[in-house]
């Protein structure tokens, strides 16, 4: 449906971009990367807000750029930070944009109630958005973005700043959405899209590094993740000689997760590898400090 054909893009003299090519069909999508590795640079050019410096993105065998309004029209996209006016309701606010969108007021009537339904929030209708939480302001963000029934959906990180319950909500919403459209979402949260994501894209050194499933990304480190009991005071010596995925402590001892890729010592214990230890092994570097 959608193909991103050896994308490349360049601020100045800096390469934010640069090879990528990616295929996309109904179903839902997670763009994985910590910050800073290209994410909203992907997202704003398959939004069609920036264009690419080199290749181009199609849809149906069409360049989105081209196709301009026709492509605007299939199109829902929550921005990373999406502005809207706290003293309006949702619904007064979604009116508005309907407006802007061109839809009549009765048919816009009914779909935002139908919309605000869908992201549960079917009870505040008219209270003033002052009032709201991050993650309630956020499900205001993707019924605006569903205003025009797209058949593509992109959310740029939306799940930033939402607590546990909230992100638990978004996922049921947005497994509900990508039923029957693209659904595209960018986020550095792993757990965010592990379990609802046909597809996960990994974007490192400015290049794709993986798009694939949760288990064949996983599989990449099939009898490398281990984990042991080790003292405190040999821990430092631990942490310089493998490369650390998470520590804990249990009975005085610490728990260590790890990565080992030749023969391994008989204590050790081999564990299955999650999505989690994919993410924090190939972002070693440029996430050191941050875990
Ligand atoms: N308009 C711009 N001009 C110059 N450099 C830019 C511009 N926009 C982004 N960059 C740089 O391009 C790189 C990728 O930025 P981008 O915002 O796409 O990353 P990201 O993965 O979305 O991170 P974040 O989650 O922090 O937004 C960064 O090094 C950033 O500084």
């Amino acid at each position: 449906m959608l193909v991103v054909k050896d994308v490349g893009k360049r601020y100045g003299d800096f390469t934010a971009l640069q090879q990528i090519n990616l295929e996309f069909n109904t179903g839902l999508y997670g763009l994985l990367a910590p910050n800073g590795a290209g994410k909203t640079t992907l997202i704003k050019m398959l939004a069609t807000l920036i264009t690419p410096s080199e290749g181009e993105i199609q849809f149906k065998g069409k360049n989105i750029i081209d196709m301009d309004e026709q492509y605007r029209e299939l199109l829902g996209f929550l921005p990373q930070q999406f502005g809207y006016y706290k003293n309006y309701s949702p619904k007064q606010y979604m009116l508005y944009l309907a407006a802007l969108k061109g839809i009549g007021k009765k048919e816009a009537l009914q779909k935002i109630d139908e919309l605000l339904e869908k992201v549960a929030l079917g009870d505040v209708v008219n209270k003033k958005m002052k009032k709201f939480s991050g993650g309630m302001i956020q499900r205001v963000g993707i019924a605006q973005a569903l205003l025009n029934d797209p058949k593509i959906l992109i959310l740029d990180e939306p799940t930033a700043g939402l607590d546990p319950k909230e992100r638990a909500r978004f996922r049921h919403i947005l497994t509900e959405l990508a039923r029957d459209r693209l659904v595209i979402i960018s986020t550095h949260i792993v757990s965010d899209i592990e379990s609802i994501a046909n597809e996960i894209i990994m974007i490192k050194k400015k290049q794709l590094l993986y798009k694939d499933s949760v288990e064949q990304i996983c599989a990449t480190l099939n009898g490398n993740v281990f984990e042991t009991t080790v003292d405190f005071e040999l821990l430092e010596a631990f942490r310089k000689k493998y490369v650390l995925l998470s520590e804990k402590q249990e009975y005085g001892k610490m728990i260590v997760r790890f990565i080992h890729k030749s023969v391994p010592e008989a204590e050790w214990k081999q564990v299955v590898p999650q999505l989690e230890d994919v993410f924090l092994y190939e972002y070693r570097d440029e996430i050191e400090g941050e875990v």
